[in-house]
């Protein structure tokens, strides 16, 4: 996905929204909705959500000759109603081609939310035609099963339908969310929407939920828009979040500068074949590659476990690498003044120098086997988090099994809710915390999360963590930096990284997206 899939449907245009947009979970969005619904008559915010869910199917398909229409037990089944009968309307106007069929699925034993009510007797005076079982083809489908509301497992005739709905060839438009996928954290119960075959879409209806950008949320919801229904959130309703969208372009340069204004960085990590016979000299390498191309004056990169003592190590694609012994690094004012890149690489050797670089690195960036190492070694953990008093700051860029590790937990656990799990390790810690995957989550603590809206699974490849560890690097290099500042910035080299992928091909012959190639295409951030 990229910020211009992102539109608002309360006009005549799609608009991009660079910046940070803000997100709001289910108890927030339930607040915004029943202060709204009491400021105003009546079944409005239904009427304008229905209203809005037809004209964006009609924009999607125009020529549509039959549209399915799914509509579940609650107010979310109310929208697709409402919007089911605006759409029979137009159809109907067209002749007898075209029509829409709605498949309403009742509570068993429960009463329909009284707005939902009122859109069914409305739909049935209209004359729209039900039925029990899917149309065996329609143009478009409407997922308007479940929304926000509590979801348990699907079974029978919803599991049935959400079904369907899943394994749809044809266009699907999902109102407000799709449908099981939780609004808080990106999960879908059961099998609901797993695997998706055609175009998706996703109104999202008042507010823009979390869920719909991390997670499973992102293959779920395809496009998404956002009608806000004429409703503006009040100041009081605290943002679940942000989604990330930062601009991406360098600032010129002063003239007047030199390598000093832009900071050091020091790659640590990078273990030779040595003693263990696993070699990752490579990952160090792009982290430092990275850095160099993020604008970092200078990069040092110290190697691990070096297997050749004799030997100068050098990058022949990156010659303005300075590659130095750890041990020389360690005792140098390089590892204090520089902005220190540990981990990439790092095997098992990468732990002899975490206490010192803990205790000494102004600013830190931690990775893959520093964040193992950390997780195993309850003193290392004590060391990083005395880093923040001591006026230190520090990254770490876990995916979800590093996280998983340093919580103690699982990567089922984590991947329930990363948010959470983001935010457990930035105030555990002290630490910006960047989790990675699908809608990576940038938490700091005390601050509410950023969710990145860039990057697809072109970057599921070796090595773009390590690009991303060195981008972070250059980054804060330059800054002397104070917490508030050092989310954002963070948050702009993750969707810088993501963009770089979602922008992949925008230049022609690139070949296929490399971590290698990643590291070459990276560019000093704003600022
Ligand atoms: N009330 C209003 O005025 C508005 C409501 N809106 C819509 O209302 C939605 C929220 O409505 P609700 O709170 O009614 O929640 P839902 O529409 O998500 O429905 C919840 C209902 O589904 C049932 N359910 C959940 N899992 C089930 C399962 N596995 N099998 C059978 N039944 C199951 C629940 O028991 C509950 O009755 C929003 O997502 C949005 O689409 C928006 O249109 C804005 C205006
Ligand atoms: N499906 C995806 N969508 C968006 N970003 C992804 C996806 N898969 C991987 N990434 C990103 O690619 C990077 C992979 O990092 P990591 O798992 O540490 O790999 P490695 O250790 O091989 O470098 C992370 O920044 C992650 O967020
Ligand atoms: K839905």
């Amino acid at each position: 996905m990229h910020w211009r899939d992102v539109s608002i449907t309360n006009g005549p245009r799609p608009v991009s929204v660079p910046g940070q947009q803000a997100l709001y979970g289910s108890t927030a969005t339930r607040q915004i909705e029943q202060w709204a619904a009491s400021t105003l008559p009546h079944h409005t915010l239904m009427s304008r959500a229905g209203l809005s869910v037809a004209r964006l199917a009609q924009a999607l398909q125009p020529h549509a000759r039959c549209i399915w229409v799914a509509c579940g037990p609650g107010n979310n089944g109310g929208d697709g109603l409402v919007a089911a009968t605006h759409l029979h309307r137009g159809m109907q106007a067209r002749g007898s081609k075209f029509h829409v069929v709605v498949t309403h699925l009742p509570n068993d034993g429960a009463r329909l939310p009284a707005d939902a009510l009122d859109a069914l007797q409305a739909a049935r005076a209209a004359g729209v035609v039900f039925s029990e079982e899917p149309p065996a083809h329609f143009d478009l489908a409407i997922d308007a099963l479940l929304g926000i509301g509590r979801i348990r497992p699907p079974q029978g005739r919803l599991a049935l339908c959400l079904k369907v709905l899943r394994d749809s060839s044809s266009p699907v438009l999902c109102v407000d969310l799709p449908s099981g996928l939780d609004a808080d954290t990106g999960t879908l119960t059961g099998e609901a929407g797993a695997a998706r075959a055609g175009e998706r879409h996703t109104l999202s209806l008042i507010t823009l939920k979390p869920g719909l950008f991390t997670g499973t949320g992102r293959d779920a919801a395809g496009h998404v828009w956002l009608d806000d229904l004429g409703i503006a959130p009040p100041q009081s309703t605290p943002v679940s979040a942000w989604l990330g969208m930062q601009p991406t372009q360098a600032t010129a340069r002063l003239h007047a500068s030199h390598k000093g204004s832009f900071g050091d960085v020091l790659v640590l990590g990078g273990q030779g074949i040595g003693v263990s016979g696993a070699g990752m000299t490579g990952a160090a390498v792009l982290a430092g590659r990275a850095a160099l191309h993020g604008g970092a004056g200078r990069v040092f990169v110290g190697l691990l476990e070096d297997d050749a003592p004799h030997s100068t190590p050098w990058d022949p694609a990156c010659p303005e690498l300075m590659f130095r012994r750890p041990s020389l690094l360690l005792e140098s004012d390089t590892l204090r003044n520089a902005c220190v890149v540990c981990g990439c690489g790092g095997g098992t050797a990468v732990a002899a120098l975490l206490p010192r670089v803990l205790s000494t690195a102004r600013t830190l960036v931690l990775d893959a086997d520093a964040l193992n190492a950390i997780a195993a070694d309850a003193s290392l953990q004590t060391l990083l988090s005395l880093r923040r008093d001591r006026g230190r700051s520090t990254v770490l860029t876990p995916h979800p099994l590093e996280a998983a590790r340093l919580l103690g937990s699982d990567t089922r656990q984590v991947m329930a809710d990363r948010l959470k799990a983001a935010q457990t390790l930035a105030d555990r810690f002290g630490a910006c915390c960047v989790l990675k995957g699908s809608g990576s989550v940038v938490a700091a603590p005390g601050e509410v999360p950023i969710i990145n809206a860039s990057g697809n699974a072109a970057l599921a490849t070796a090595g773009t963590g390590d690009v991303l560890a060195g981008m972070i690097g250059s980054a804060l290099a330059p800054l002397k930096l104070v917490d508030e500042q050092m989310q954002d910035r963070v948050a702009s080299a993750v969707y810088q990284h993501g963009w770089l992928a979602d922008h992949w091909h925008d230049t022609g012959h690139a070949g296929e997206l490399s971590a290698s190639r990643l590291a070459a295409r990276v560019r000093p951030l704003a600022g």
